[in-house]
């Protein structure tokens, strides 16, 4: 379980409070510099907040030994650069403790034939699979047990179609396992479809935070980006249509 209590950053996030269950695969919304990165970075013990404090099973995260918090916590920093030129797959390893990445990973993320090729050469959504499975590796045994928290900021950022849904799938399969992944996103039918819960942020503050159904309103969805929406119900699938000006206005 991770508990957020009246968490305050610097003017950028003002008292979130919320609570994620162990195995919840959480995304967190809002719009540009509403502080979601921000938030990632204090649940991943990586900013100090000024105020409150997040826990993870009932420890402040900021008093976890930085070896123990690295063996069980992954963390994908938004727009990460690469500054080694080697290979990906010593890239991986050593973030893995020169582990190599298991199998498993190397699938889901399709980067089998990436695995020899230098980081520095790669187009911008293969680093981000190599990036995403060198998170992972950092902390597979923990994954493997069920135990590991993944802080994923925009994990689907430059990714195809196809390798957006296997990594979801993926992060879906690893959260059944007991894993939670909280994770920032920009597609609110991808979050409508693959959260278990959500986020919504707002100018630094949490708008609401719960289950899809009760977080995806349209009331809720309007405060937070501040556009129309018309939501649909799809066989228990909701379907959120942003409400776009005509095409007879744009011309
Ligand atoms: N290092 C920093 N120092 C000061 N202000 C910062 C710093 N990093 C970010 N900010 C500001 O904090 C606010 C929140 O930034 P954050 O990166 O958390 O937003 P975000 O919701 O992740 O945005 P985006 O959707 O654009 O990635 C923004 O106003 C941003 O300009």
């Amino acid at each position: 379980m991770i508990s957020l209590a009246n968490i305050c950053f610097d003017k950028r996030l003002v008292n979130i409070t919320a609570d994620i269950a162990k195995g919840n695969c959480c995304h967190i919304l809002g719009e540009n510099g509403a502080g979601k990165s921000t938030l990632l970075q204090v649940i991943a013990g990586l900013s100090d907040p000024e105020k409150g404090d997040c826990r993870i099973n009932g420890q402040s995260v900021t008093s976890i030994p930085a070896p123990q918090l690295a063996g069980f916590r992954g963390y994908h920093e938004q727009n990460h650069s690469v500054v080694f030129d080697i290979p990906a797959y010593s890239y991986i390893q050593f973030y893995a403790g020169q582990k190599s990445p298991d199998n498993e990973l190397i699938a889901a993320l399709d980067i089998a034939a990436l695995l020899g090729r230098p980081v520095s050469q790669l187009s911008g959504g293969e680093k981000q699979r190599v990036n995403l499975v060198r998170c992972m590796a950092q902390v597979w045994d923990a994954i493997e047990q069920g135990e590991a928290l993944l802080c994923l900021d925009e994990p689907l950022q430059g990714l195809d179609v196809r390798h957006q849904q296997s990594l979801l799938l993926f992060l879906h399969k690893l959260c059944q396992a007991g894993n939670t992944v909280i994770m920032t996103c920009h597609d609110i039918n991808i979050s409508a479809r693959f959260a278990d819960s959500t986020m919504l942020l707002k100018q630094g503050r949490c708008l609401c935070s719960g289950p899809v159904q009760q977080t995806f309103s349209v009331e809720q969805l309007e405060a937070c980006f501040g556009i129309k929406f018309v939501i649909s119900n799809n066989q228990n699938a909701l379907q959120i249509h942003p409400q776009w000006p005509s095409a007879s206005k744009i011309m």
